[in-house]
C-alpha cells in the first residue's frame, strides 16, 4: 500500500530541515529522539493514501456550499484520556452535533475528529514559573507530562512512539464506532431526544421536534434506516512536532504521491504559518487535504502566499483555511481575506474557528471563554460570507464529550464561580456535551437561512 521513497522524493520531503522551524521542543537528548523517529518508521501508516483522496473531494463539496465541515475534540488530547469511555463520548458529542446540522443544512456534514493525534501543543511561553521555580512549559503528552516537575517536564522521545499507539488505538475505536452501530440515525436521535428532555433546552423544541417528524416521515416514506448506521469519521491534529510528522510521511504505491500518513487532514498553525518556515514547506510536499489557522493580523498576501506554496494547482478540497479572528474583529478582517481570494480563482474551503480568538483570563486567573462570543464570531463569519456570495464551508470548535466547567455561558449557566468545579483541560477551555449541543441547535437555525448549492 506504501512503498519506499525515491531520492528525488525524499530530497523534496527534506527540505523542511533548511528551514526556519518554530515551537519545537527542546529535545535534551537527539540521539534517543532519532532512535523513537527510525523506529516511528518502520511502523505502519494510521490512515491511507485513498481515504485522505475521499477527505479532500468532501472539502471541496464543502468549499462549493455542498456540504459543512464539522471539526471538533480537545485542544490538547492527553494519554489519559484516550481510554474507550472518553473517545466514545468525544464521539458521541460529535454524532449528535451532526445530526443535528446536517438537518439545519440539509446537506452532508463532514465529521472530523480534532482526536487520533492531537497530543503536541505550540505555547506562548516556552518556560513556566511557579513558586519560584521555572520549567518547561507543557507541550502536549507527545513531548512532555503536565506535572510541574523536572522530571515530567523534560521533552522525553519516547512519548513520540506512545502518541504514535495511542493515535492508533483511539482510531480504531473510531473505525469501530463510525462503523460498528454504534453511529446508527436512530439511536443518535434518541440520544438528542434525551438531551431535549431538560427543560434548560426548551427554546430549541421546535427545532428538535422538526426533527423528529423528518425522522418519521423518513420511516413512513420506506427510506431503509438499516442504511444510515454508518458514517464516515475523519482525523486531524496540528502538524507541530516535525519529526514525528516526516515519520509519518509515506509514499502511495498507487500514485507514487507522498502522503502523512498521520492523520487524514492535518493543519498548521497561527504560530507556525510563516510561509518561509518548516511546517509550510513540510505540507507542501504531501497530498492530504491542508488546513491553515488564520488569525485577524493575516494579510489578503499572506493568504495568497499560502495558496501558491500549498496549492498551487487549485485543487478543490485541497486547502481549507480556519480563521480564529476573535468576535471583534471578524466582520473586518475577513471579507479582505475572501475578496482577495475569490479574485484569484483557486478555490479554498472556508471554516470558522470561534475558539481562539476568543479566549479571555477570568477573575481567578483561570483560562475560558464565554459561549456568547463563540456564537457572535460564528454569526460574523456567515455574515461575511452571505455579504460576499460565498460559501461559510464549517466549524472547527474544541470539545469534550464531559460535563466540564471550562466555558462560561449556556443555558445551564456556567458562571465565574462554578469555573473551577470541573475544570479539566490541560490547555484551552473546551465546551462540554450540554454546550457542544446547545451550540449545534444555534448554529443550525443559522444554517437554516444559508442557501447551500445543491438547493435548487
Ligand atoms: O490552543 C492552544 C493555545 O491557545 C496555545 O497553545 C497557546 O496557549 P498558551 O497561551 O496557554 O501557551
Ligand atoms: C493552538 C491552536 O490554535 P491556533 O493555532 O489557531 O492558535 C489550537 O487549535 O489549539
Ligand atoms: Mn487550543
Amino acid at each position: 500500500m506504501f512503498e519506499d521513497a525515491d531520492e528525488e522524493t525524499l530530497a523534496a520531503i527534506s527540505q523542511w530541515r533548511e528551514k526556519p522551524a518554530q515551537h519545537q521542543p527542546a529535545w535534551p537528548d537527539p540521539a534517543a529522539l532519532e532512535d523513537a523517529v527510525a523506529y516511528l518508521r518502520s511502523l505502519p501508516p494510521l490512515v491511507f493514501a485513498g481515504e485522505a483522496d475521499q477527505l479532500t473531494s468532501e472539502m471541496a463539496a464543502a468549499s462549493r456550499g455542498e456540504a459543512f465541515v464539522l471539526m471538533g475534540g480537545d485542544c490538547a488530547e492527553s494519554f489519559a484520556d484516550s481510554s474507550a469511555d472518553r473517545i466514545r463520548a468525544r464521539i458521541r458529542t460529535i454524532l449528535q452535533m451532526a445530526v443535528v446540522l446536517t438537518y439545519g443544512a440539509s446537506v452532508p456534514v463532514v465529521k472530523i475528529g480534532r482526536m487520533a493525534g492531537q497530543f503536541a501543543k505550540p505555547r506562548s511561553n516556552p518556560l513556566e514559573t511557579f513558586g519560584g521555580v521555572t520549567l518547561p512549559s507543557y507541550m502536549g503528552d507527545a513531548v512532555n507530562g503536565y506535572e510541574f516537575t523536572a522530571e515530567a517536564r523534560t521533552p522525553d522521545p519516547h512519548r513520540l512512539v506512545e502518541a504514535y499507539q495511542r493515535s492508533a488505538s483511539t482510531l480504531n475505536l473510531m473505525r469501530a464506532f463510525s462503523t460498528g452501530g454504534f453511529a446508527d440515525l436512530t439511536a443518535v436521535h434518541e440520544w438528542n431526544k434525551g438531551f431535549m428532555a431538560n427543560p434548560a433546552y426548551a427554546r430549541y423544541e421546535q427545532f428538535a421536534s422538526e426533527i423528529d417528524r423528518a425522522m418519521r416521515f423518513m420511516r413512513a416514506a420506506g427510506v431503509d434506516m438499516d442504511n444510515l448506521r454508518t458514517v464516515d469519521l475523519y482525523s486531524s491534529h496540528e502538524a507541530l512536532l516535525l519529526p514525528y510528522e516526516d515519520a509519518m510521511t509515506r509514499i502511495d504505491s498507487r500514485t507514487g504521491e507522498p502522503y502523512n500518513t498521520s492523520a487524514h487532514l492535518l493543519w498548521i498553525g497561527e504560530r507556525t504559518r510563516d510561509i518561509g518556515g518548516a511546517h509550510v514547506e513540510m505540507l507542501s510536499h504531501v497530498s492530504n487535504p491542508i488546513g491553515v489557522k488564520l488569525g485577524p493580523t493575516t494579510t489578503p498576501q499572506d493568504a495568497l502566499a499560502l495558496v501558491d506554496k500549498l496549492n498551487p494547482e487549485g485543487i478543490p478540497g485541497k486547502l481549507t483555511f480556519i480563521t480564529r479572528m476573535g468576535a471583534g474583529k471578524i466582520r473586518e478582517a475577513l471579507p479582505p481575506l475572501v475578496e482577495a481570494i475569490r479574485q484569484d480563482g483557486r478555490p479554498v474551503t472556508w471554516v470558522t474557528d470561534p475558539m481562539h480568538g476568543n479566549t479571555i483570563t477570568a477573575s481567578n486567573g483561570l483560562k475560558t471563554r464565554r459561549l456568547s462570543a463563540i456564537v457572535e464570531e460564528i454569526d460574523g463569519f456567515f455574515t461575511v460570507h452571505q455579504d460576499l456570495g460565498t460559501h461559510p464551508g464549517g466549524i472547527h470548535v474544541e470539545l469534550t464529550g464531559g460535563d466540564v466547567t471550562e466555558v462560561l455561558g449556556g443555558s445551564e449557566e456556567i458562571s465565574e464561580d462554578g469555573l473551577g468545579e470541573r475544570y479539566e483541560t490541560l490547555v484551552d477551555p473546551r465546551l462540554n456535551h450540554q454546550q457542544s449541543l446547545e451550540m449545534a441547535f444555534l448554529l443550525a437555525e443559522q444554517l437554516r437561512d444559508v442557501r447551500f448549492s445543491v438547493w435548487p
